[in-house]
């Protein structure tokens, strides 16, 4: 846990993503990451320089076999206010529009809802548990399907409901939120979705693993690039056409 608290650390002060007073709602999928990043902010709030409220959010997809008790159990045990919102998500993407690609529409659901929820707890932020390995997945994804040099920010502002997302685990490998949370006996709720690991996510994942077989050192660089923008070496139109008239000349 220390590792990670010192990683969560980091990203929130590199990013500027805690201000005093504060109220953050943390999106609790039942997920480990979402599940371990509740237990560090709190752990963090206590030695935090900037004083925040905590509570947690999640939004039950309706579908059979989701029990969010272990949940409940825990914002007990740790003393966070914690509020589970029913909708009929799964019911709709599965039985009513029968969605063969159902992700993005339910994450988009998802996120209105939570994001909702969160402004109605009184909060101004929403804390969401993706970690570095999300970042390089989703990087990759919007390369290969869609054409476009992009991943999630650590910080997003959203001005129509005037709310904040933060990400606090930009740093964290998966790999070691699955080592704390199996050595905290943290626990788990099983995410019932028929979809779950027939993604592009998934794909990609096997895809990194894969490359780290012949490139060990390739998820590293590939966070290193993100962090890099000065060396953004893409085909700039306007600045390499003017180059032969002697324009620019230094820059490349
Ligand atoms: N049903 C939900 N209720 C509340 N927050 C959610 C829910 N699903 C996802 N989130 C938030 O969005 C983040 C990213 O969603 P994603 O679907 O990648 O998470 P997950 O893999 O299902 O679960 P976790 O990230 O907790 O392991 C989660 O870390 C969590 O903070």
């Amino acid at each position: 846990m220390k590792q990670i608290l010192s990683k969560l650390r980091r990203a929130i002060q590199d990013f500027n993503m805690i201000q005093d007073g504060d109220r953050i709602a943390v999106g609790l999928s039942g997920g480990k990451d979402s599940t371990l990043l509740l237990l560090a902010l709190n752990q963090y709030r206590k030695f935090s320089p900037q004083k925040f409220e905590l509570c947690a959010v999640t939004i039950s997809m309706g579908l059979e076999g989701y029990d969010p008790s272990p949940l409940i159990e825990l914002c007990k045990k740790e003393d966070i206010t914690y509020k589970i919102i029913d909708t009929q998500i799964g019911e709709i993407l599965f039985n009513v529009r029968k969605e063969k690609n159902p992700c993005s529409l339910c994450a988009k659901m998802r996120r209105g809802v939570l994001h909702d929820a969160a402004k109605e707890l009184g909060c101004n932020k929403v804390a969401l548990g993706h970690h570095s390995n999300d970042a390089i997945e989703t990087f990759l994804m919007s390369l290969l399907y869609e054409g476009r040099i992009n991943t999630f920010s650590p910080v997003t502002y959203l001005s129509i409901k005037d709310l904040y997302l933060i990400r606090p685990m930009v740093y964290v490998s998966e790999k070691d939120i699955i080592g704390t949370v199996n050595k905290l006996n943290l626990p788990i709720v099983k995410n019932p979705c028929p979809a779950n690991g027939h993604t592009q996510r998934q794909y990609m994942k096997d895809l990194v693993k894969q490359i780290k077989l012949d490139i060990p050192q390739a998820e590293d660089n590939i966070l290193g690039a993100l962090m890099n923008i000065e060396q953004l070496n893409i085909w700039d139109k306007s600045k390499i056409s003017s180059l032969c008239n002697g324009i620019n000349k230094d820059e490349n």
